[in-house]
């Protein structure tokens, strides 16, 4: 359960002194997430959600998070708006972590997508993009190829322990994106972790997007690379070319790629699949005693890497440029 830090009656009282949200009727820990401590909160003025940040988000970070979410708000996303305190602030602390209330949304994650839901997430994606121009703030995404490196320095020694072979896979992967990242293509802000959890619908359609947390300044092009790793595969590792040519045209019908992102996408959707690899891969090896969550699977993202590895070209994907 991703409840790593506990929040007490008292303090939760207190805290909420700041806010104008009535009384509170119930606080729950949520069970769902790897990354905070989450808890639906419900006070006499409405359902919220209450999340503490831990451990891989820097507090230098949050104003671009929640500046971000905003934004996008503000721009007709459908996503969490921060509730500001009777102060103005949306970021405060509780138990010793930051915190941060934001509104609940409604809607189902989808547990296996859809090929229509898959083509709503396209389109949302491209609108997120959209919604994104104009932020002010902005942020080096820390899970590009600099970050990939730090992560392979960590994990390759043990990295075997795991998968035998896989400290050399990782460390050849690495070596040919560093070749062959694209220098420069169509950038703004990206969600950077647009998975089914972080999405929810109602019937076919998306209706909500959540989870900003590793948002940051990219390109637009690899955030589609990370939808098409995290969306159009099946449970037994198929990837399922139908799903991934509704989500590529959802998107595209909204916001065309050009010439150089399209063929890009293969080594962009290589990138994305590395990138998971290394995280869980992590964590899997650093383990946190007591947090009862369970560490995702890393050899799903080494299969995904090696599909995209062989893929033929940006059809594999059901990407044409315009
Ligand atoms: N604004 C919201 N409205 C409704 N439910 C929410 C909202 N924000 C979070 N949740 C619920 O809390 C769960 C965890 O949230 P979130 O994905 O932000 O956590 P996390 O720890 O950052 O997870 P991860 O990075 O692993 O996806 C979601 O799956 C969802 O059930
Ligand atoms: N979505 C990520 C976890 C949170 O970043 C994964 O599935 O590895």
């Amino acid at each position: 359960m991703a409840v790593y830090t506990d929040v007490d009656d008292d303090a939760l009282a207190q805290f909420l002194t700041e806010y104008n949200l009535g009384e509170v009727l119930s606080m729950k820990g949520i069970a769902e997430g790897v990354e905070n401590s989450n808890f639906l909160l419900e006070t006499t003025r409405g359902r919220f959600i209450l999340t503490l940040f831990e451990k891989r988000v820097a507090e230098a970070d949050l104003p671009f998070f929640i500046g971000l979410m905003d934004h996008l708000a503000l721009a007709g996303l459908s996503c969490p708006t921060p509730i500001h305190g009777i102060d103005g602030r949306a970021l405060r602390r509780l138990a010793g972590r930051p915190a941060v209330i934001v509104s609940f949304l409604t809607g189902m994650s989808p547990r296996r997508p859809t090929v229509k839901q898959c083509a709503s997430v396209g389109t949302a994606l491209a609108g997120l993009h959209e919604a994104g121009r104009g932020f002010a703030l902005t942020r080096e995404n820390a899970l590009s190829l600099a970050g990939w490196r730090r992560l392979v320095a960590d994990c390759v020694t043990r990295a075997d322990s795991v998968r035998d072979g896989l400290g050399r896979t990782i460390a050849d992967e690495l070596a040919f994106l560093e070749s062959h990242w694209p220098a420069d293509l169509p950038r703004g802000v990206i969600h950077a972790d647009l998975f089914t959890d972080n999405v929810f619908c109602i019937g076919d359609d998306v209706s909500g997007i959540i989870d900003f947390y590793f948002a940051c300044n990219d390109f637009y092009a690899y955030d589609l690379a990370i939808c098409l790793n995290a969306w159009c595969f099946e449970p037994d590792g198929a990837f399922n070319a139908t799903k991934a040519m509704a989500l590529s045209r959802g998107y595209t019908a909204a916001r065309p790629l050009s010439v150089a992102e399209a063929a890009a996408v293969p080594v962009l959707a290589r990138g994305a699949a590395l990138r998971f690899l290394l995280t869980r891969l992590y964590d899997w090896l650093n383990q946190v005693p007591g947090a009862l969550v369970r560490p995702k699977d890393p050899i799903e993202y080494l299969n995904k890497l090696r599909f995209h590895a062989q893929a033929s070209g940006p059809e594999t994907y059901g990407i044409t440029s315009a």
